[in-house]
């Protein structure tokens, strides 16, 4: 069985959003013991991962040293995060394989994912990344020209260009290393966004992907069949917040779509997620799971956690 694994922020760092080392490092060790566990089965594993908080410190870093060291675009601080988030779960999926006596190959892609040109969402920011901060801090940011959204309790967020996935452009170097055996991580923070020029060539542009929606991309087209949406919740939920909120188990794709039609998922958290799902199950996947880390291994299977299947 081949099976693509999303990693949420929760799996990546601590609920801060501050992304200090040692937090990133704590939270892919609990993250990649739980993939360890899965790989005893002998499935193939494809490994994907956001990448919100790291790459909005990266713009911070750049801002704060501009006068002193050239700042890099959004596509190269992506390309960044791939790198260090990339090596960091290796690891630390290493390690926890080590423990249980276990040895898989791992790999890390650089992965460029395609989008296009005129996506609306180039226009419309709507992608948080980076640290929160309370609204009298942020005035001075808007000023500059950044566009911030009140995410709620915790505070302002940041928010970028946030263009629909096309094309995973280097799925097929992802293939090779799966069929080898590899686990490979690859289209971290929904890949760097690339466009195609009129000549052929690809150039990357300043944005950050949605990794769940680049991850029903992957996994469409590295032939996984399942996608396991990884998150801090068991399950997508009707009515969520409400005294009468009701986790939803195995549904059928077409009854999901008509719940997240009805309002069920907030954009910007769980929508993405149970979009990703319904369009890998739309294009033939097996079956799709949203759950937590605890739950991988039954979630796999169908036994655990919201489960899409065609209808
Ligand atoms: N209907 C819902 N069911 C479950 N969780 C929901 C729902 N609507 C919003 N959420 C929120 O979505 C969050 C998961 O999305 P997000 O924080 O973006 O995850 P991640 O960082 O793991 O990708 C949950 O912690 C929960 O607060
Ligand atoms: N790129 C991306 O979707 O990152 P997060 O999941 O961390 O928001």
């Amino acid at each position: 069985m081949r099976v693509l694994l999303a990693l949420g922020g929760n799996a990546m760092t601590n609920a801060d959003g501050r992304a200090r080392v040692e937090d990133q490092q704590a939270a892919a060790a609990v993250a990649m013991a739980a993939v360890a566990g899965l790989l005893h089965d002998d499935v193939d594993v494809v490994l994907t991962h956001g990448n919100g908080p790291q790459v909005g410190n990266l713009l911070v870093k750049n801002e704060l040293a501009a006068a002193v060291v050239p700042p890099v675009p959004l596509d190269w601080c992506g390309a960044q995060t791939q790198a260090t988030i990339g090596f960091t779960l290796m690891n630390a999926l290493e390690a926890a394989l080590a423990t249980r006596g276990l040895e898989r190959r791992t790999a890390t892609v650089v992965t460029r994912t395609l989008v296009a040109s005129d996506d609306d969402g180039f226009a419309h920011p709507t992608k948080p990344v980076g640290r929160f901060l309370p609204a009298d801090e942020v005035e001075v940011l808007v000023e500059h020209g950044e566009t911030w959204e009140d995410r709620g309790e915790k505070g302002w967020r940041r928010v970028v260009a946030s263009p629909e996935p096309l094309e995973v452009v280097d799925a097929a170097a992802v293939q090779v290393l799966v069929d080898a055996g590899y686990v490979v991580v690859a289209a971290g923070g929904g890949g760097i966004p690339v466009v195609r020029e009129s000549d052929g060539t690809l150039r990357g542009v300043p944005a950050v992907i949605d990794k769940d929606l680049t991850a029903a991309v992957l996994a469409h087209t590295v032939g996984a069949d399942v996608l396991v949406v990884v998150t801090d919740v068991a399950h997508a939920v009707l009515r969520y917040g409400a005294p009468d909120a009701e986790p939803l188990g195995t549904v059928a794709v077409s009854r999901l779509r008509e719940l997240a039609a009805e309002g069920h998922f907030a954009s910007g958290s769980m929508g993405p997620k149970v979009e990703a799902a319904c369009r890998f199950v739309e294009r033939g996947g097996t079956r799709a799971v949203i759950t937590d880390l605890e739950h991988i291994p039954d979630g796999v299977r169908g036994d655990a956690g919201t489960v899409v299947v065609p209808d």
